[in-house]
């Protein structure tokens, strides 16, 4: 399988374990939304504000299409992108998929602090990302491979699940 491909929801993990995998296996480490503010110059909450979700998943779905074609690559997906169906089938056919799940409480722990997701400036950032996931959890387990559990766990950990698992994965 050509790529290695982390989805799953805000605050799963996906950019921290994605770099950690990237080390250990000696493998470039891309991050979705950080190509696109690299491409842009701009943040993701700039984009959201100037181009609305609409001009963000447009530029997301040509950084997924484009990242997807790449050899060898750990790749970190945004929390969204498996809401396009293009975007799943790029994702699919793009390498071995891992979803890390996390639990809503754990989401809003890891997500609390960090002002730069626009989808959770709401009243009610837990409804958000509960509504999110009953939303986007089946999409997340359409195209993985493998359901990781992050909850209470710490990245290291994780990562090490991940390397024991996917050896274990029959080809596709
Ligand atoms: N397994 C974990 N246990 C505890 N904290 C974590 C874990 N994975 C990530 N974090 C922390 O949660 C926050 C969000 O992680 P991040 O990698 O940005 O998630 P994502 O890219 O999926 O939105 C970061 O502060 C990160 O250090
Ligand atoms: O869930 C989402 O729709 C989003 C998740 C974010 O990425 P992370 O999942 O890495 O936080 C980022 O792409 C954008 O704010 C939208
Ligand atoms: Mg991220």
């Amino acid at each position: 399988m050509r790529n290695l491909i982390l989805v799953g929801p805000m605050g799963a993990g996906k950019s921290t374990i994605g770099r950690l995998l990237a080390k250990e296996l000696r493998l470039p480490f891309k991050d979705s939304d950080k190509e696109i503010e690299l491409r842009t110059g701009a943040n993701i909450p700039w984009i959201f504000d100037k181009e609305g979700e609409l001009g963000f998943r447009d530029r997301e779905q040509a950084m997924i299409a484009e990242l997807c074609g790449c050899d060898g690559v750990v790749l970190a997906t945004g929390g969204g992108a498996v809401m396009r169906e293009e975007n799943r089938r790029a994702l699919h056919a793009g390498g071995r998929v891992v979803y890390l799940h996390a639990s809503v409480e754990q989401q809003v722990g890891r997500t609390a602090r960090d002002r730069n997701r626009p989808l959770l400036r709401t009243a009610n950032p837990e409804k958000t990302l509960r509504d999110l996931l009953a939303l986007r959890d089946p999409l997340y387990r359409e195209i993985a491979d493998l359901v990781v559990e992050t909850d209470e766990r710490p990245p290291r950990m994780v990562v090490l699940d991940i390397l024991e698992r996917l050896q274990r994965l029959p080809p596709r």
